[in-house]
């Protein structure tokens, strides 16, 4: 059983900083949603007006057909009060509890027996590879494992709606890649619906169903994970998810489907639009060749940098810089003359001005 999340024209301010800026958004139920975007477009507010433990200044807020919270008829409830199962904002385990003690403590208001928390101390503690450790005390354990105590109390509980605020950013590499496979075994067992913050774009295009993209408090772009990342909505989403991170040339429009670039001339839907464009293309979806080619258009390779799985390629032409990633190591060298192939289809095209996707 999940729930169904609606905010209506939702906004806080904190003095003049709009934090959160007449957002709307449905959350179906049972999606992995993730509020993405850099430091301080106002995610981690957005989900704490959701939980109860920040009052908006205007809008609506329905958890399944609840209002749990509302501008116009004054209505906020205590985030108790809200169905959300159980909220983690602050992951800090109670010190003087251990381990055992600390998951069960919130399964008490569900009255199990003791033989159920059992039960469910031991899934969850073996859910995040800590069983064993159901005697020790918070000061006994690493940061990381902390944390990952913490997971596992929320697992524990079985909440309907599961909010999260950045709760790997502790872990070293290997555990946060260990935790998002948990996190999304979690998700798909539970259904939960599941509202997720965080800045790293890896998160989010690994676990999410659907990605909101912000930028000082707006929601740029509100969709699945595939299509934020092949069609972002606007030249600053299209910036911030990838890595190496998108090409944006600047270009003009030349012609009927053509945008020149530099010295050159590439293909590309215009849908009609004039004037000064930007080109973006994901560094693998250039091809590199070492002799030309038709279409193909001559660089010159400044900087090869081979990384085992894949390597990237810094390619110049001019003014124009080109990053491109391909696949195991590259035997291109430094300063090599090579050709790059641009796909029509994958490349997308921007309004220079107002850096929205150009679209039919
Ligand atoms: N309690 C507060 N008092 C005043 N300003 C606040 C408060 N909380 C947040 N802000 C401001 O609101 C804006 C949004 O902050 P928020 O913490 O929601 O961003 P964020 O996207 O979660 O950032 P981060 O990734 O750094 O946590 C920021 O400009 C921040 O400085």
């Amino acid at each position: 059983m999940s729930t169904t999340i609606t905010i209506k024209n939702l906004t806080k301010r904190f003095g003049d900083v709009v934090a959160v800026n007449n957002v709307s958004l449905t959350i179906e139920a049972g999606t992995f949603l993730t509020l993405l975007g850099p430091s301080g477009c106002g995610k981690t507010t957005l989900l704490r007006c959701i939980a109860g433990l920040e009052d908006p200044n205007e809008g609506e807020i329905y958890i399944g057909d609840k209002l749990v919270y509302s501008s116009i008829k004054g209505i906020s409830l205590q985030p108790g009060a809200r169905d959300l199962g159980l909220v983690f904002q602050n992951y800090a385990l109670w010190p003087h509890m251990t381990v055992y003690k600390n998951i069960t403590f919130a399964l008490e208001m569900q009255k199990l027996t003791k033989a159920q928390m059992d039960e469910r101390v031991h899934e969850a503690l073996k859910e995040v590879q800590m069983d064993g450790y159901e005697n020790r005390y918070p000061r006994e354990m690493s940061g990381g494992q902390q944390q990952r105590i913490a997971l596992a109390r929320m697992l524990a509980y079985r909440p309907k709606v599961f909010l999260m605020d950045e709760p790997l950013s502790n872990l070293d590499a290997r555990l946060r890649m260990d935790m998002r496979t948990e996190l999304k075994r979690l998700h798909h067992i539970s259904g939960a619906t599941t509202i997720y913050v965080t800045h790293d774009q890896v998160e989010a295009l690994t676990m999410s169903t659907n990605i909101a993209v912000m930028k000082l408090g707006v929601v740029q772009q509100l969709d699945t994970p595939d299509r934020v990342y092949h069609f972002p909505a606007n030249l600053f989403v299209a910036d911030f998810i990838g890595n190496p991170k998108v090409n944006l040339l600047d270009g003009t429009v030349s012609g009927q489907n053509q945008v020149k670039v530099g010295d050159f001339a590439l293909d590309v839907e215009t849908f009609n639009a004039r004037g000064k464009m930007v080109v973006a293309v994901r560094p693998e979806d250039i091809a590199v060749l070492t002799e030309p080619e038709l279409n193909a258009v001559e660089f010159t390779a400044y900087s090869v940098l081979p990384a085992g799985a894949d390597s990237t390629i810094v390619a110049q032409r001019g003014d124009v810089e080109v990053t491109v990633k391909v696949m195991g190591i590259s035997k291109i060298k430094m300063d090599q003359k090579i050709w790059l192939k641009f796909d029509p289809t994958s490349l997308n095209l921007y309004d220079k001005e107002s850096g929205n996707l150009v679209t039919g």
